[in-house]
């Protein structure tokens, strides 16, 4: 039976990453809210592979939902099932809900805890720390953060980036592709395009390439894109509001089309426009903004539509520079570097949830 609920209408956010952590924030003293999330924490994602060859710094970028959520309920479990009025989580749970927001960008790592994941920073730096040479395969975002992270913090070791497409940065324009080539060879990194790593091939810390070279490394980092957090959906009742990439189809409302109080927000979204963190933060506000309206009975005339954005992203080349696309313009150097690698945006992110920055 589902959880009963009062007077007080209830949301239901499954997904606490960046898009869900905001909306859950943004309405936990205006309904009775939900947060549903497989694991504890909310961890800002691209902070990740600096947590990788500095475990400190992820003491700021995982963030239990509990610290800023004082006025939600916090559920850790994954959701399975939707209903027309309720989610079911793994654990059995069926919590009814008046309005829902589905927010499950990318499914997490399998961490549950803040502790654990930790550990595995410490675990991934000692693994970096005592390799001489290191391999990551892909030549996306992660690819070249990851590459550029371990070379600042660890010149002397020989890292090798292969990536199966033509260029680096394939999301992007070719500028940026060519200015992470030229940076990540003028620090002696490795890279080698058009190629795809066989995994299987690996012997005794030699790895073969599908052109039939050989390199070799002490370990590897696998950095292909993430999936996107949608296949649990496929039996729920929005299975057939799903396109065929595995995303949400969502009106200018960020409504799940066909319904009236189911919302989507994030990269499980259909929107066209780059899957950006900022952008499922704008989707959070929109959403926000137009599920206070529906709770207070107001028309639906007055909700707000969202724009899809143009085209602005950053990827950091270690802790000082990076590179950064805005429309067609792309600059490379230390003014994205001051904007991203620094801080990666920490301080920002913590606030937007009521954190102290630091
Ligand atoms: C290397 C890299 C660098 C990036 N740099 C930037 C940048 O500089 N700026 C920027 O704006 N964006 C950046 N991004 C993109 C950004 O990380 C994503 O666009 C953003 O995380 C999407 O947010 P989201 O809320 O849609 O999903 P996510 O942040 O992926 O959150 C999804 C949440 O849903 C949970 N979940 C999934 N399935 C379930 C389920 N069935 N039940 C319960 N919970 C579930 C997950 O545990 C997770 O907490 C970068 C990405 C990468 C990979």
């Amino acid at each position: 039976m589902a959880e009963l609920h009062g007077e007080e209408k209830r949301v239901v956010v499954v997904g606490g990453g960046v898009g869900g952590s905001l909306i859950a924030k943004n309405l936990q003293n205006h309904a009775d809210v939900f947060l549903i999330d497989s694991k504890e924490y909310f961890e800002i994602p691209w902070t990740s592979l600096r947590s990788r060859v500095e475990p400190s710094f992820a003491e700021r970028t995982i963030i239990n939902q509990a610290d800023y959520l004082p006025n939600a309920r916090v559920v850790t479990s994954a959701a399975t099932n939707i209903t027309e009025n309720e989610v079911q989580t793994a654990q059995g749970r069926l919590i009814a809900y008046d309005y829902l927001d589905v927010a499950t960008g990318h499914p997490g790592d399998g961490a549950y805890t803040k502790a654990q994941k930790l550990s595995y920073y410490q675990a991934e730096y000692e693994k970096i720390k005592s390799s001489n040479s290191i391999l990551a395969i892909g030549g996306g975002p992660t690819g070249v953060e990851l590459a550029g992270e371990i070379i600042t913090d660890f010149p002397d070791k020989k890292v090798t980036l292969v990536h199966r497409g033509s260029r680096l940065l394939e999301f992007i324009g070719e500028k940026a592709g060519k200015k992470a080539l030229d940076w990540l060879t003028s620090k002696k990194v490795e890279v080698i395009l058009g190629q795809s790593v066989k995994l299987d091939s690996e012997s005794d810390g030699v790895y073969e390439t599908s052109g039939g070279e050989k390199i070799r490394a002490d370990c590897h980092f696998l950095c292909v894109g993430n999936p996107i957090g949608s296949s649990w959906l496929k039996e729920t009742c929005l299975k057939d509001n799903l396109d065929a990439n595995g995303r949400l189809m969502v009106d200018s409302k960020l409504r799940v089309k066909g319904h009236k109080n189911i919302f989507a927000i994030g990269d499980v979204t259909d929107i066209p426009e780059l899957k950006q963190g900022y952008l499922a933060q704008a989707h959070a506000a929109v959403a926000a903004k137009n599920l206070k309206l529906l709770i207070k009975g107001q028309n639906e005339s007055k909700l707000s539509s969202y724009k899809p954005a143009s085209p602005l992203a950053f990827v950091s080349l270690g802790r000082k520079e990076g590179i950064a696309q805005a429309m067609c313009i792309t600059m490379s150097g230390r003014i994205p570097g001051i904007i991203k690698s620094g801080d990666l945006f920490v301080g920002r992110s913590r606030r937007q949830l009521g954190l102290k920055s630091a």
